[in-house]
């Protein structure tokens, strides 16, 4: 394990049980609906591979880069678009795919903003739900797993654009975060 881990939250196989049952949930959901994936870069690039494997139904993707918490371990509350779409949504059944929801205030911003653009309709999947008070409540379809608040990195999840290579979610030990700081 990375010594920056303190303890592995989700294991790999664990990811891969869940990220079927998902992929098996929507394709039931979207039969005879051509879906559209929104992937949130870049956090829920390997969750959207993963997910996109395991749905049986015609679906297309598409990528949007939004940023908030820069190198922090905490959002700094301006969510900014780094890349738009590519392609128009208007009249579409378009799930966004997320890594995680922690304040929400990304998942509130994209949700307004893809919204005015006229979809037919507009789902959120997040991969992880942390439990902490909202600061804005979200109407979330697919959840994979809810986990405690907790910094974690992993599957797709970064500190300072690190550790998204592990192939596990875990709780990153503070003290990499505190000592960043100094
Ligand atoms: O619910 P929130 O408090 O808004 O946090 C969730 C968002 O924060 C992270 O993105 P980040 O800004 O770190 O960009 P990244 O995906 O490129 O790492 C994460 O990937 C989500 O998009
Ligand atoms: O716990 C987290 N880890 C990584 N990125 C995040 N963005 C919001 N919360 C988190
Ligand atoms: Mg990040």
């Amino acid at each position: 394990m990375d010594p920056d881990i303190q303890e592995i939250l989700i294991d790999e196989q664990q990811i891969a049980r869940r990220v079927a049952e998902l992929g098996e949930q929507i394709s039931r959901d979207y039969a005879g609906r051509p879906l559209a994936l929104i992937c949130i870069l870049r956090g829920a690039v390997l969750f959207v591979a993963d997910l996109l494997r395991a749905i049986r139904v015609p679906v297309t993707i598409d990528f949007m880069a939004i940023s908030s918490y820069g190198n922090e371990a905490h959002s700094s509350g301006v969510v900014r678009i780094l890349k738009d779409l590519d392609d128009p949504i208007e009249g579409k059944d378009v799930l966004i795919v997320e890594d995680i929801i922690d304040s929400g205030l990304t998942l509130a911003y994209l949700l307004e903003n893809l919204r005015s653009r006229r979809p037919n309709s507009l789902e959120i999947c997040v991969l992880l739900d942390k439990q902490v008070p909202r600061q804005v409540e979200l109407p979330v379809r697919y959840t994979g797993f809810t986990i405690p608040d907790a910094f974690v990195v992993g599957y797709g999840l970064d500190y300072a654009e690190k550790y998204r290579n592990l192939p596990y979610v875990g709780i990153l030990r503070p003290g990499v975060y505190s000592e960043a700081r100094r």
